[in-house]
């Protein structure tokens, strides 16, 4: 096959090229953002009715974390739109029969019960800090079933729980909590600082999955037979959760970061700053059902962040 990963430059499409690279048995297309902007419906549709994939992975979108979202609302969810529309509806017009949609977890209400399974989507209001992006992931799962209802496409849709690893985005205030923390309690260490700021309460629970975890399953996804995948899903509800099962507090995310960087000093919490969700652990149950589950536990995959973060120190992004 063809496949076209639009974000091959990304910390999840960085994962996902490195493992069809590796089993070599597909022909793979990308395109960086000078040369493609995902924004620019024209150039989508002109450049996927040439390149005439297969396939497509759409691994790309506006991402950051909870300062992010929230400080940059507009961007969030109109980018994300426009990124969506152009590659799903310009796949459908140059012919690609296959697809596969990321998420993520914050298309599920706020409170909603926990873990969340797929089928608690729309059943509730959003967190505010993160509304904006989860309209547009929620448009994103129904554009690719609407297609596959009206004219019998196979593009699916997964939903990532909160992701890290290498490639990741180590910006002080616009990543997610992983790297921003990776960052903060390595930096403290290096200047002999006796005291790191969490934000928020430290109270909320996150769950974590590493970005080569994520790239497996994201291909498990999409390998999967038809009847496989219609067996296991309903035609409108079909997206799947992917995450380890397992979360963890924010407090007890920043004692194990110190502990791997080796800050010993003392770890206080800025309640001036947002909590978000109180809890976002995902039902993986359906993704069990099929076959797969996640490999890599929190600490090793965290030492190996670090151990990367060492490596890339002053060529990162951010
Ligand atoms: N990271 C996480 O914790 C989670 C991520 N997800 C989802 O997983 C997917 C991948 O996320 P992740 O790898 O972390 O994000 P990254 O920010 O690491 O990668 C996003 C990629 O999209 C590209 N991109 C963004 N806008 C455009 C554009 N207008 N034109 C061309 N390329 C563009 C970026 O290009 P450039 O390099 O030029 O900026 C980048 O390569 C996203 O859909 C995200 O929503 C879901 C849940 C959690
Ligand atoms: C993946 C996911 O990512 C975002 O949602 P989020 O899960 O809330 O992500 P986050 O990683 O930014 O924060 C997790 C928790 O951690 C706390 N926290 C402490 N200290 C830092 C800190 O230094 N940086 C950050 N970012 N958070 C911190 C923070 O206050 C919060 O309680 C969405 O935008 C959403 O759209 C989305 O999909």
């Amino acid at each position: 096959m063809r496949i076209f990963v639009a974000g091959h430059r990304g910390m999840v499409g960085g994962a996902i090229l490195r493992q069809l690279e590796q089993a070599g048995a597909h022909e793979v297309i990308t395109a960086g953002r000078e040369r493609l902007d995902l924004r620019d419906q024209a150039a989508v549709h002109a450049f996927l009715k040439a390149e005439k994939p297969d396939a497509v992975v759409l691994a790309a979108a506006k991402v950051g974390g909870i300062l992010a979202n929230n400080s940059y609302p507009a961007d969030f969810i109109g980018e994300n739109l426009s990124i969506q529309l152009n590659v799903i509806q310009g796949a459908f017009a140059a012919g690609v029969e296959k697809l596969l949609f990321l998420g993520s977890s914050c298309i599920y209400p706020k409170m909603a019960e926990q873990p969340m399974r797929e089928d608690a989507l729309l059943t509730g209001p959003l967190e505010p800090t993160n509304e904006p992006y989860a309209i547009a992931k929620i448009a994103g799962i129904k554009l690719c079933e609407s297609y596959n209802r009206q004219h019998g496409t196979d593009y699916r849709s997964v939903m990532p729980t909160n992701l890290y690893g290498p490639g990741d985005n180590f910006h002080p205030e616009h990543s997610h909590v992983m790297p921003a923390l990776i960052r903060r309690f390595h930096e403290a260490k290096r200047d002999g600082l006796s005291e790191v700021v969490i934000w928020g309460t430290g109270t909320p629970r996150r769950e974590f999955l590493h970005v080569d975890d994520m790239a497996e399953a994201s291909l498990f996804v999409m390998d999967l037979a038809p009847e496989v995948y219609a067996a296991n899903t309903e035609p409108m509800l079909s997206h799947i959760n992917v995450g380890t099962g397992t979360d963890v507090s924010i407090r007890e995310l920043a004692g194990m970061v110190a502990e791997v960087v080796g800050f010993e000093g003392a770890i206080t919490c800025d309640t001036s700053k947002p909590d978000g969700t109180p809890r976002k652990l995902m039902d993986v149950s359906r993704l069990a059902a099929m076959g797969w589950r996640a490999r890599i536990g929190l600490e090793e995959g965290l030492r190996e962040t670090y151990a990367w973060f060492l490596a890339q120190e002053g060529a990162l992004r951010g």
